[in-house]
């Protein structure tokens, strides 16, 4: 198996198979994210793109292959092993606390980042901790929510319940960040308000794996794409790469323009 990392390299899926029954639907998977780097995958509807997002945290056992983060081998880890490692997922289905505040949402992860656990008191230590709220508070003043600290999280439009998940994946200060289609169902104007967030995460050198369907989105952001279809990566480079290859426009474009 092909396990050799390059330098820089903070994720390496190595070489990786998934069948489900006779389908299979990830093959020689090699995939090399750099420290710091946002890198996209794109394909069209069925390509294994959220199946590789599984294998990465710890959902879908590959068939073969492994999955390697900053030199330890994740397969064969569970989720919240893999997640206490460093690596957070933002889900295209928010996974919020409903019947919380906005507040107390991003409070509960900075709680669990600190104790390894959620506590059986963890309203009452939420009122105490003054120094995880004023860190809450900053959060929430990033991804544009502090007006609605005090709302119920239920309550939210669904553009907000995906900011607030992504100011709970945040606090944990994850060392790689995953983004399952982050502007699906969001108006022009929340996708823009997001990709800036992105760009500002960016900057503090998180290193991130988007998915997205969204090329204005992917292409605002990415430092390097990756093109999945039928569980193969065809192409691998530079977003100005991947626009012109003839593989590419074939394959995921159907011949048009991106
Ligand atoms: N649990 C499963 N059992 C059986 N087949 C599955 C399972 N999960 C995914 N598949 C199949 O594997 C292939 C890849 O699916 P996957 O959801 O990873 O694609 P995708 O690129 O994320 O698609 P989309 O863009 O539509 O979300 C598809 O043919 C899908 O039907």
């Amino acid at each position: 198996m092909e396990m050799q990392t390059r330098e820089n390299v903070v994720l390496h899926v190595a070489d990786v198979q998934k069948n489900f029954g006779g389908l299979r639907a990830l093959s020689d998977v090699d995939l090399q994210v750099e420290e710091g780097k946002t890198h996209a995958i794109i394909g069209p509807n069925g390509a294994g793109k959220s199946t590789l997002l599984n294998v990465i945290i710890g959902r879908i056992p590959p068939s073969s292959g492994a999955v390697i983060f900053d030199g330890t081998i994740l397969t064969g880890k569970a989720p919240h092993e893999i997640n206490q490692l460093g690596i957070s997922r933002v889900f295209q289905t928010p996974e919020i606390f409903a019947d919380l505040s906005v507040l107390q949402n991003v409070m509960t992860p900075a709680f669990a980042r600190r104790d390894g656990a959620f506590k059986i008191n963890m309203l009452r230590s939420v009122e105490s901790e003054k120094g995880i709220r004023e860190e809450a508070e900053h959060m929430l003043e990033d991804v544009g929510l502090i007006h609605l600290r005090e709302a119920h999280a239920g309550a939210l439009s669904r553009g907000d319940k995906r900011r607030l998940e992504l100011g709970m994946c945040l606090i944990q200060k994850p060392r790689l960040l995953l983004l399952d289609e982050p502007t699906a169902g969001m108006s022009r104007h929340d996708t823009n308000t997001t990709i800036e967030l992105l760009k500002k995460i960016k900057s503090r050198g998180m290193t991130k794996v988007i998915i997205e369907h969204d090329m204005h989105v992917v292409f605002s952001l990415a430092d390097k794409i990756s093109v999945l279809a039928q569980g193969r990566i065809i192409a691998s480079g530079l977003p100005q790469e991947i626009k012109e290859d003839p593989r590419v426009q074939e394959a995921y474009l159907g011949g048009a323009e991106v």
